[in-house]
């Protein structure tokens, strides 16, 4: 498909391949991508409007919870339950899942998972953040409202995930597992148009993105792996680089095109790591995988993983396949060793 293609032609013309498509899907990524331009203009003049800082309350997570959180979430929400495709919607910023009310005779064939806002920590400052997404298709009856399992399904069930990146420039990445292809917002026509086709993560990066931070709190193998990136072996390119920028989006995003490893530990101060399974490491370890890359919670697949929550947290090591094996190596060294 030639670069300049945009993001309604592109998926009209991939829905061809698929002779019982009905349109539903390619429907439901155009209402994420019209709440994503809503979203992007509201960063974009963040510093002008009042949508900096916190709301006054924490979410379901017990973090504070920024405007732009409760704003994409808004908009976000919105979008999705005015076409009828979607039966309902499981968001970072909600407790519970929401059940859409049916619109006509639609019948809503999908659930929708978001992170509406990622890198919330990066939002006063101007630093790159993201919206990050999952699709299944209900495992219920679509005459009936949403429940709690169309939600709560294993990762490699996704129809399509991706991510809108607010950044130097705002970009939609996604896969509907043919591939991942990421689209540029060309703002003087207001639409994504496709950028980067047939994306594919280098099989060995030289970049590590980790919160050293909290080094001290990461298990023994994690310790070593990191050890490992930083000791000196010209043959193999070591020292890595490392980058952290704290947006999980954006550190996905450079090491996609880059190469690299994200690593969000588990640790003292997370027993079960930070990122949520359902709305952020699923949909990323899709991509990752649809590129020819690898996720892993240090010993698992990440999409063969059976949720039970709608909020669990997960270890979560993703980036470039032969990177997350050496991670993966050190953390069955060392994982009957205590410090
Ligand atoms: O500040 P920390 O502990 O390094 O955590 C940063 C990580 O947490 C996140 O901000 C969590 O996402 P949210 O901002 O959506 O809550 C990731 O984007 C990022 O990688
Ligand atoms: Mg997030
Ligand atoms: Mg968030």
């Amino acid at each position: 498909m030639t670069i300049g293609t945009t993001l309604g032609e592109f998926i009209i013309k991939k829905q061809a391949d698929f002779p019982h498509a009905t349109g539903e899907l390619t429907n439901l990524l155009s209402s994420i991508s019209l709440a994503a331009k809503i979203v992007n203009r509201e960063i974009n003049q963040a510093g002008l409007s009042d949508i900096l800082g916190a709301m006054g309350r924490d979410n379901v997570q017990g973090e504070e919870q920024q405007k732009l959180d409760w704003f994409a979430n808004e908009k976000f929400k919105d979008a999705l339950a005015a076409r009828g495709e979607v039966c309902g919607l499981a968001s970072e910023e909600e407790d519970d899942f929401v059940a859409f009310d049916p619109v006509s005779e639609k019948k809503s064939k999908y659930v929708v998972l978001i992170d509406p806002l990622d890198g919330s920590s990066n939002i006063d400052v101007n630093v790159s953040v993201g919206t990050i997404f999952s699709i299944y298709r209900r495992i219920t009856p679509s005459d009936q409202p949403a429940t709690l399992a169309d939600f709560l399904q294993p990762g490699y069930r996704q129809v399509a995930a991706g991510y809108v990146i607010y950044g130097s420039s705002t970009m939609l990445v996604y896969t509907t597992g043919q591939g991942v292809n990421g689209f540029t917002l060309d703002p003087s026509i207001g639409y994504f148009c496709l950028s980067h086709p047939d994306m594919k993560l280098p099989e060995q990066g030289y970049c590590y993105s980790v919160n050293e931070g909290h080094y001290l709190k990461f298990p023994l193998g994690v310790k070593h792996y990191i050890k490992y990136c930083q000791a000196v072996d010209e043959q193999d390119k070591r020292p890595y680089t490392s980058r952290y920028i704290g947006s999980l989006v954006a550190d996905f995003h450079r090491n996609l095109l880059k190469g690299g490893i994200y690593m969000y530990p588990s640790g003292t101060n997370a027993p079960k790591g930070k990122l949520r399974l359902l709305y952020e490491c699923n949909p990323i370890a899709f991509l990752a995988e649809q590129a020819g890359g690898k996720a892993s919670t240090g010993r698992e697949r990440i999409l063969a993983l059976e949720p039970e929550e709608l909020h669990q947290r997960t270890p979560f090591y993703v980036g470039s396949r032969f990177m997350v094996d050496k991670l993966e190596e050190f953390v069955a060294q060392y994982s009957d060793k205590s410090e």
